[in-house]
């Protein structure tokens, strides 16, 4: 028994507090695939007016004043303001990568050969 190693002893109690963090965990999870999702479904839509208007997929400018944003709301809500940096630059790479391949769908499909147009 836990208890004759000198050990805490996990109580039903201790069982039913985890339990309950744990139900709150998934209902967090679920709620930010949720917000993802959302916000990809934007971001596909951004990605193909940048396409049709041969805008380039990144926009640093733009990044810049969404990573110094965050990392202020962060700081606020008490959040490392590193990681919230951290995982926006995550996100939007992938947003990037998104965009690129609409580009290059939507100029294969105009007939543009690829490489044609990029920056030499
Ligand atoms: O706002 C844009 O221009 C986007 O393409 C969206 C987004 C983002 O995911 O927030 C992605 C790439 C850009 O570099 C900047 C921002």
């Amino acid at each position: 028994m836990a208890a004759t190693r000198g050990e805490p002893e996990t109580t039903e109690a201790v069982h039913e507090e985890l339990g309950a963090l744990r139900d709150s965990i998934d209902n967090i999870d679920a709620a930010v695939v949720h917000m993802l999702a959302e916000r990809f479904k934007c971001t596909q839509r951004v990605g193909r007016l940048k396409a049709e208007h041969q805008l380039p997929p990144a926009d640093p400018a733009r990044e810049a004043r969404q990573i110094a944003r965050l990392r202020e709301l962060a700081q606020d809500a008490k959040l490392d303001p590193a990681f919230a940096e951290k995982l926006l630059n995550f996100i939007i790479a992938e947003v990037i990568r998104h965009h690129e391949k609409i580009a290059n769908s939507t100029r294969s499909s105009a007939g543009v050969p690829p490489g044609s147009g990029d920056p030499a």
